[in-house]
């Protein structure tokens, strides 16, 4: 099944005696497009002028409606419009104040002279910070554009449309405020020096698509050195609503993970993690994947991180490609790269075959392809059932996190999370398209914040308890 993905709108000039809309029409449908809406911008007696709403699923359908519209006799395409970029227009997200000021005397109270009155008293105690000041409610989405989604490194000015979107879901999904802050790439101790020097005006911390291996480096210290949550998402988040779509997986299944063969592709930020993830719930043999082949004990690896990753997985030490040790496998999770993953691997793993392809924008095998072969599909994209994707934890954590002054995100509020994302679909409602909810289920977020703030309470990570 496949789902549209780009949408244009084509204002198109028709000279009526020459050409029909029917036409236009016939090849939109014949090059795979959906006409979706139609716009009438000027009637006149000889021309018509309409914008033409289109969606299609690639880039090639969209060249290939504009290059057969424009040879058409009687049709001139006035505007090419992609709706992508009209939503981007400007930036995604603006700061709004609560608070009108109408007089000067509003003015004195928000601003100077009476605002110093309130600096006074969070100088003499910073947590009155969390009273008076945004820090309550707010997330630095933070990232250097080394490994945006799976383009790799870009302009950090490039990796903005990314964070502007995540800040946009924290909001819209658990009423968080997150600035997107997009830094130059630089070495890791001047990374952490810059989150720290701005970590005063926030509750916490979301790095976001900071490459690897330098991302665990940041991540570690900041956590030892801030009293705020620090959570790498591309780790953690991925790592947990992975956990909890396998849960579900394994349960249509009816396989245990501790008995699975799990094939983990991609040993970067989010691999590592979801491997961690997955031994702590439980799973023994997980063989991890990278372009050297399958990571073994039995070899030593420059990258950081590595050696120790294999000391824990591969424990019959196969070795291999990627086509040699997916054999007999139960599942295969892919954080790696695009189309790496063939019809043929799938067809050679163990009955009722998992398959997680979770690269984004493309995935490793697309559900199309892989579909007839794989018990069980699930990407990262909004447009395919199943999205096993990062936006379904890190608002709720957040939220949960914030909302009991967490100190710090640790493993049992991670587990708790999964768990709670798992347990939101119920054993009867579970089902080969529905292993994980939407981001849209009205239950997930709170039951992410109760399920992390229960957890943190236990774990004494707590500084409130919201709910009390
Ligand atoms: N669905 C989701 O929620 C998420 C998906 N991702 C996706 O996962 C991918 C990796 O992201 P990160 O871990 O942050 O990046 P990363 O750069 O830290 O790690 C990528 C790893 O994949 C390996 N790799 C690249 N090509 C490969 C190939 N042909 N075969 C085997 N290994 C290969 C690299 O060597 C590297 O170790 C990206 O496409 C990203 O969009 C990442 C985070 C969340
Ligand atoms: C979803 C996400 O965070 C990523 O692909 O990087
Ligand atoms: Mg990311």
């Amino acid at each position: 099944m496949s789902r549209a993905m780009m949408s244009i709108i084509l204002r198109l000039e028709m000279e009526k005696e020459n050409v029909s809309f029917g036409e236009i029409a016939t090849i939109v449908s014949n090059v795979g497009g959906d006409i979706v809406a139609i716009d009438v911008i000027k009637e006149g007696k000889h021309k018509t002028i309409r914008d033409i709403s289109i969606n299609v699923n690639d880039e090639t359908k969209q060249e290939r409606i504009i290059q057969s519209i424009k040879q058409l006799p009687g049709v001139v395409i006035k505007h090419i419009s992609d709706r992508t970029f009209l939503v981007h227009l400007g930036g995604k997200i603006h700061v709004s104040s609560k608070v009108e000021i109408d007089n000067r005397e509003e003015m004195s109270r928000v601003y100077t002279p009476e605002v110093a009155r309130v600096c006074e008293a969070i100088d003499e105690d910073p947590n009155l910070a969390y009273q008076f000041t945004i820090k309550r409610n707010t997330v630095a989405v933070i990232s250097d554009g080394t490994a945006v989604l799976g383009l790799g490194t870009i302009r950090p000015e490039a990796a903005m449309p990314v964070m502007e979107g995540k800040a946009m879901l924290f909001k819209q999904f658990a009423n968080v405020d997150a600035f997107p802050i997009c830094i130059n790439p630089c070495k890791p101790e001047e990374t952490i020096r810059i989150v720290k020097a701005l970590s005063p005006t926030f509750g916490g911390i979301n790095l976001e698509d900071i490459g690897s291996p330098q991302c665990f480096e940041i991540e570690e210290r900041l956590k030892q050195e801030l009293d705020i949550p620090v959570f790498h998402d591309d780790q953690h988040g991925t790592a947990i609503v992975a956990l909890a779509g396998l849960l579900n997986a394994l349960h249509i299944v009816n396989k245990d993970i501790a008995s699975c063969k799990i094939i983990v592709c991609g040993i970067g930020a989010a691999g590592m993690a979801i491997t961690n993830m997955l031994l702590t719930a439980g799973a023994t043999n997980i063989i991890g994947v990278d372009m050297e082949g399958a990571l073994t004990r039995d070899l030593s690896y420059d990258r950081p991180g590595w050696n120790e990753f294999a000391g824990k997985t591969n424990p019959q030490k196969e070795t291999g490609a990627l086509h040699d040790v997916i054999k007999d496998a139960d599942v295969f999770i892919g954080v790696s790269a695009p189309g790496i993953l063939k019809n043929e691997n799938i067809q050679s793993m163990a009955n009722d075959p998992i398959v997680f392809a979770l690269a984004n924008p493309h995935p490793e095998i697309t559900p199309d392809e892989a579909r007839p072969y794989a018990k069980v599909m699930a990407t990262g994209r909004s447009d395919y059932p199943n999205q096993v994707n990062n936006v379904l934890c890190f608002p709720g954590i957040f939220r949960g996190a914030l909302d009991c002054r967490a100190r710090e995100i640790n493993e049992e509020m991670k587990l708790a999370a999964a768990k709670a994302i798992a347990s939101t679909i119920s054993e009867d409602e579970v089902n080969e398209d529905y292993i994980i909810p939407s981001v849209f289920n009205e239950d997930v977020v709170q039951s992410i914040r109760n399920a992390v703030i229960k957890a943190a309470i236990e774990t004494g990570v707590a500084r409130r308890n919201p709910d009390q």
